[in-house]
């Protein structure tokens, strides 16, 4: 898929991650493809569950099987499964391949022949089947019918162009199971109508026993059948055995989410079952519900995948999401207490303002702590100014805080550099903080955020700061600061980021 590559080192971690999460078979790469499948082939890690399969193509026209150079590469990685991908649509070996239908049938028998002499077990992956079935039904199925009586053990029925729809997939495979038994077939679907999960879902019902996919999806064009939503919906919803136990099905989240890790891309909040926002409850109405069971709002428990449950505090709130995220955040109050209604209207007033507490949890906990006078004052800020000056053209352009703060009761100046004026504002502070709260040496600033509300009023808009914080022991939150003013938005976060901080330390205020 575009913008992905992998390295050596992540093939073998994602592939030693896919054998502890229990999968049967993980397909390597194509060897003699590039240096990296190659040296992947060379050096792969121990398995303890699943098999590895090379994948690779059936013989180049007018060569034998024994004698081609494609195949001399897969056969060399001496992997128990290899996977031979084979034209079973007319059209396509005549215009992509530009061979006779007679000898397209004969370097698929050829191939699959000579693999099965070289490995335990041989998967033929029948390209465009279903396109093929549907221009040249007979032709398609002469196509598998070779491979399958040179000895392939599954014949896999690929939606090469992801464009068969999950009716026709049912009515296609139910007919090929009348020529080959469904335990000895399989589906390989792609995602380009967004149906790959439900295609390889309807093959299952007409009969296959193998699905292959991949983890978040990724491949060719819109991405391959997803396995992350097709293990558990197999699991969960149909009642098959797949292999992956109870307890390695808790591990879901954290595959996907190492995929996405070793892409370096933030995890899709939205994904099903895995993502950050599959049991993330925001309207009032399904809190107070979820409060009660959360069944009423999840269609399966979130720690059976390895998710968790959370609740959002929004304008979209009730008291019950308020209620939920104190007590997440270990505050225990008499939910007819009348300052959880105070929260909830403060919340809703301030979000009018441009605030959103949806991913700035820290400063929602912050304001209801404040609210409910449990935040210490670690500082006191008395005025701040920065100043950004460009001395000449072509100079870069230097900025500069001035900073007056309370600490532990001693009135404190500071003036600091930065390569902005918010950069120059947070060195000012930790300045004035660290002789007083070493372990703020510890506090990092890792992601800001600006956004425009009002954009319409041009350079009167209102501006929102989203700050995102880590410690050393790698927790992250997030805070808001909400003004006209970029600088004054900016100081907000800064400051709620601090003391949460501190806070969660343990410091004290003196
Ligand atoms: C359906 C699938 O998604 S299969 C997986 C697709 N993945 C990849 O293609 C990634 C790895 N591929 C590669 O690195 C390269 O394409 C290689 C090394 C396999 C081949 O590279 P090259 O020899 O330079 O050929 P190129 O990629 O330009 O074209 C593919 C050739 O294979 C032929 N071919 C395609 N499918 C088949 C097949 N099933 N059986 C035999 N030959 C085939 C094509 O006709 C073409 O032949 P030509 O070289 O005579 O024109
Ligand atoms: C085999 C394969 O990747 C396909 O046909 O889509």
């Amino acid at each position: 898929m575009q913008g992905v590559d992998w390295s050596v080192a992540d093939k073998q971690a994602i592939a030693r991650a896919l054998d502890a999460f229990g999968v049967d078979t993980i397909e390597g790469g194509w060897p003699g493809a590039n240096p990296t499948d190659d040296a992947f082939f060379a050096s792969p890690p121990p398995l303890k569950r699943a098999r590895l399969a090379a994948f690779g193509m059936t013989r180049r026209a007018g060569r034998s099987a024994a004698n081609d150079p494609g195949l001399a590469a897969l056969f060399g990685a001496k992997t128990p499964i290899i996977t031979l991908v084979g034209k079973t649509w007319d059209y396509h070996a005549e215009v992509a391949l530009g061979v006779s239908l007679e000898e397209n049938l004969a370097m698929i028998a050829d191939s699959v022949a000579e693999a099965v002499r070289r490995a335990e077990t041989v998967m033929f992956d029948a390209e465009h089947f279903f396109d093929g079935f549907k221009r040249n039904r007979d032709y398609a199925l002469k196509a598998i019918m070779a491979a399958h009586a040179s000895g392939a053990r599954w014949i896999v029925l690929c939606d090469t162009n992801g464009g068969t729809l999950p009716d026709e997939v049912e009515a296609i495979v139910a007919e090929v199971t009348r020529h080959i038994p469904g335990d000895q077939l399989g589906f390989h679907g792609h995602n380009d109508t967004e149906n790959g999960v439900a295609n390889t879902l309807a093959a299952v019902r007409a009969g296959v026993r193998q699905v292959q996919g991949t983890i978040n999806g990724i491949g060719e064009r819109c991405g391959n059948a997803n396995l992350i939503s097709i293990i558990p919906t197999l699991m969960l919803k149909m009642g098959y055995e797949t292999g992956v136990t109870e307890e390695g099905l808790r591990g879901l989240t954290r595959l996907s989410r190492l995929l996405d890790e070793r892409l370096n891309r933030a995890p899709a909040r939205g994904a099903a079952y895995v993502g950050e926002s599959a049991f993330a409850h925001k309207g009032g109405l399904h809190v107070s519900a979820v409060e009660r069971d959360p069944a009423t709002y999840e269609h399966v428990a979130p720690e059976r995948v390895g998710n968790r449950r959370h609740i959002v505090v929004s304008d979209q709130a009730g008291r019950s999401n308020i209620l939920a995220r104190l007590r997440d955040v270990g505050i225990d109050i008499d939910p007819e207490d009348r300052r959880v209604r105070r929260i909830l209207d403060e919340v809703k007033a301030r979000e009018f303002q441009g605030y959103a507490y949806d991913g700035a949890e820290a400063s929602f906990e912050l304001l209801a702590r404040r609210m409910l006078g449990t935040v210490p004052e670690y500082f006191h800020l008395e005025s701040f100014r920065t100043l950004v000056e460009r001395r000449g053209e072509g100079e870069e352009a230097l900025s500069e805080a001035t900073l007056k703060i309370v600490v532990r009761g001693e009135r404190v100046l500071t003036v600091a550099e930065g390569n902005g004026p918010v950069n120059a504002l947070d060195a000012a502070l930790r300045k004035a903080l660290l002789p007083h709260y070493p372990e703020v040496e510890r506090l990092k600033l890792v992601d800001y955020k600006v956004r425009i509300l009002a954009p319409d009023r041009a350079t009167a808009a209102v501006t929102r700061v989203m700050i995102e914080s880590e410690d050393a022991a790698g927790n992250r939150w997030s805070t808001v600061g909400v003004s006209g003013n970029v600088i004054e938005a900016s100081f907000g976060a800064l400051a709620d980021a601090v003391t949460y901080f501190l806070m969660r330390e343990g410091a004290t205020a003196g």
